[in-house]
């Protein structure tokens, strides 16, 4: 995203000048307070809104350049709070097949095989002929997160995919994007409201606030400039050592 403007309400620029790289190969999570725009960053980014100003590039063209098959086979994007349809999770899933399927929206073998793949990876296959309406919204989240798996973009760009989930299960979906990332090489941008698991899980992050990237780059780097601090108004503070490492924010005393 390059000199990025963007505007709910023409009268008044919502995000100004946004300028910011996901590094490919990375994980990279997005925080920020509530209504900071990191969900309407997450929109500009993958072309489902134009913006007024700058440029929006994936994979060196125009976002918003793609026709929509070939947009969705690059990049995935489960937004946040899907309202469950009256389907099956295994139909689910393979609605994320979309993408590659014929014209008469039949499912290949290559497709079924990775249905099963995504199912397995989400730990839903157990779930596959349950209505989504009657799962409880962890297991519901997990099914559209393996829905999001099945359509098998390079990037992948998850809007709270934690969201209703309890930390044991906040922890599986987040060692499920490490696994996505390191064994297969997908890039994962994602907006997350734990701070822990964002420094824990990620490569780099952005810290948002009121509209604008406050922080952009490595983990240490944004721990370093102290802007999650600045952005919620909190003390953070890293205790531990190596992978016993915890972040702590604690009210400004
Ligand atoms: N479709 C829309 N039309 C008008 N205003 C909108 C629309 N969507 C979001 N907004 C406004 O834009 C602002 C940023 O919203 P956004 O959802 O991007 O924030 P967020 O940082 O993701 O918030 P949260 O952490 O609460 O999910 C909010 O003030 C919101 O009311």
């Amino acid at each position: 995203m390059r000199g990025v403007g963007f505007s709910y309400d023409r009268s008044r620029p919502f995000i100004e000048d946004v300028s910011i790289g996901f590094e490919r190969g990375a994980v990279t999570s997005i925080v920020g307070p509530n209504g900071c725009g990191k969900s309407t960053l997450l929109k500009v980014a993958c072309g489902i809104v134009r913006p007024c100003r700058g440029d929006v590039l994936l994979d060196g063209r125009n976002v918003r350049s793609y026709a929509a098959r070939e947009r969705a086979r690059r990049l995935a994007l489960l937004a946040q709070g899907p309202r469950p349809p009256a389907m099956t999770v295994e139909s689910l899933v393979a609605c994320g097949r979309f993408p590659y399927s014929s014209s008469q929206g039949r499912l290949s073998r290559a497709d079924r095989a990775a249905v099963e793949h995504a199912m397995e990876l989400a730990d839903v296959a157990c779930l596959r002929s349950c209505d989504l309406r009657r799962l409880s919204g962890g297991q519901r989240q997990r099914a559209f997160v393996a829905m999001t798996l099945a359509q098998d973009a390079d990037t992948v760009v998850l809007d709270e995919p934690t969201t209703y989930l309890d930390i044991g299960a906040c922890h599986d979906v987040m060692g499920l994007v490490r696994r996505l990332n390191e064994e297969c090489g997908k890039t994962v941008v994602l907006v997350i409201h734990d701070l822990d698991l964002a420094l824990r899980y990620s490569d780099r992050m952005a810290v948002m606030d009121a509209g604008a990237v406050t922080a952009a780059g490595t983990v240490d780097e944004v721990y370093a400039s102290r802007a999650i601090d600045e952005a919620f108004g909190v003390d953070l503070h890293r205790c531990g050592v190596g992978s016993d490492e915890v972040y702590v924010a604690l009210p400004r005393s």
